[in-house]
């Protein structure tokens, strides 16, 4: 049974997200959003069009209910996305997949140092996205006019031996100030917060938009949790001898350790696994940023598998802009877990960011500790995210 759409049931919730229940064969984004394979296709040609024309085709066979013309606060018809934070080590690749989406057509590059550089490089590249690089301050503006969707890795990574929280004191400030500016130039567009931790900047960056009185700004704030989901679908191929391309594990909950819950008894396909090796498998997710961590060595985080998963997010709120109907995880304010502002769930994603929201659904009762397990830590860090932004 597929859940896609508003149901008679849905219920609405805050920031007028439906809330519906999550059918057990609703799969992230659809399946067909491959950021790598529209690279594929365009390393190679020397024209571009083929990569448009079957990009163009999946659109037409999606269950599109909302054209260009009929889109109300957001146009998107020729997609401006802004990267903050685009010197850096997630920055640069994730420009670069940026670049090689063909609904994007203009690219702003924006960093405190670096970005005409990148700039300059990237724009050498044969596709038909206009590249800009912005430096400081005082360029910043410039950087977000007009943007229909600004993706935030701007920010200091994990050292071995750090937590995510460890962060907070530098990039609280630095994704506030970015948020204060989004929130003034391009109030309408969507946000892919990266900056860690996911599960304070997130909540800080609602209340900027609140405390300027922008509505509706909760569905268009996403965290971006699809690593977790990147990694999950790896290391559950892997386990279970899958093609990758087939397997859709949900993960919910946050973004730091035991917050990131993934749900594999609703994993597609279904598999049948021993409880003792759901439970490693479930810490291998959960350890899985600090894995790299520990390999870089001083070096910082996850910085390709995050460009791949931020691209692969991107692209979804793209479509979703465009009219289809996207399937994602992603943290955001919700309602659906009692005393818990905000938390990562199965979202439908469309023209004004979240769409809908998806019930947990049935969960084991391994899971279901888990869930209980998560709520004092993210209940501590969105009061945290909360309070800086308000003082
Ligand atoms: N959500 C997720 O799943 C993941 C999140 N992250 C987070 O992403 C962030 C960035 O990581 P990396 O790219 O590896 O770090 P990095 O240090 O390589 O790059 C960060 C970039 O941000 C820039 N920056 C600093 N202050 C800025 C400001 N005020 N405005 C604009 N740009 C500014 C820096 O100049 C730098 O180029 C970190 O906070 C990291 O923890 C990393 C991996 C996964
Ligand atoms: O672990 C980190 O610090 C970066 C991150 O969020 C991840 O890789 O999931």
């Amino acid at each position: 049974m597929q859940a896609r759409a508003v149901r008679p049931s849905a219920r609405r919730q805050k920031g007028g997200k439906a809330v519906c229940s999550a059918g057990s064969g609703l799969q992230a984004g659809n399946g067909q959003h491959h950021v790598l394979r529209s690279v594929q296709n365009n390393v190679g040609r020397i024209e571009r069009s083929a990569v448009s024309a079957s990009v163009g085709a999946r659109r037409v066979s999606s269950t599109s209910s909302v054209g260009y013309a009929s889109r109300g606060a957001v146009a998107c018809s020729a997609g401006k996305v802004a990267v903050l934070g685009a010197a850096g080590g997630i920055g640069q690749p994730l420009s670069m997949l940026v670049k090689m989406l063909p609904s994007v057509k203009e690219l702003s590059l924006y960093d405190i140092q670096g970005t005409k550089g990148v700039a300059a490089d990237l724009s050498h590249c044969n596709t038909a996205c206009k590249v800009t690089g912005y430096v400081g301050e005082e360029e910043l503006t410039s950087a977000l006019e007009g943007c229909d969707l600004v993706i935030i890795p701007a920010g200091v990574p994990r050292k071995p031996g750090m937590t995510r929280d460890d962060l907070f004191n530098i990039n609280a400030g630095i994704v506030k100030s970015l948020a204060t500016a989004c929130a003034e130039v391009c109030p309408n567009a969507i946000l892919n917060i990266i900056s860690n931790p996911v599960n304070s900047t997130v909540p800080i960056c609602n209340e900027v938009y609140k405390a300027k009185g922008i509505t509706g700004a909760s569905a268009r704030i996403l965290g971006v949790t699809t690593l977790d989901i990147v990694r999950s679908n790896t290391f559950l191929a892997e386990e279970c001898g899958l093609d990758v391309d087939q397997v859709d594990v949900p993960v919910i909950g946050g973004h730091a350790g035991v917050t990131i819950l993934p749900l594999l008894s609703q994993m597609r396909p279904k598999v049948q696994l021993e409880n003792k090796r759901i439970e490693e498998l479930t810490t291998r997710i959960q350890n899985a940023g600090t894995e790299v961590v520990e390999a870089k060595a001083g070096a910082g985080s996850a910085t390709l598998s995050m460009a791949y998963a931020a691209a692969r997010f991107a692209e979804s709120c793209l479509r979703g802009l465009q009219g289809d109907k996207v399937y994602e995880c992603a943290y955001i304010e919700s309602s659906l877990i009692p005393d818990l502002e905000y938390f990562a769930s199965k979202v439908q994603l469309g023209p004004n960011g979240v769409e809908e929201v998806f019930e947990v659904g049935q969960v084991s009762d391994f899971e279901q500790q888990g869930i209980e397990g998560l709520i004092p830590e993210l209940k501590k860090s969105i009061a945290k995210g909360q309070e800086f932004a308000k003082n």
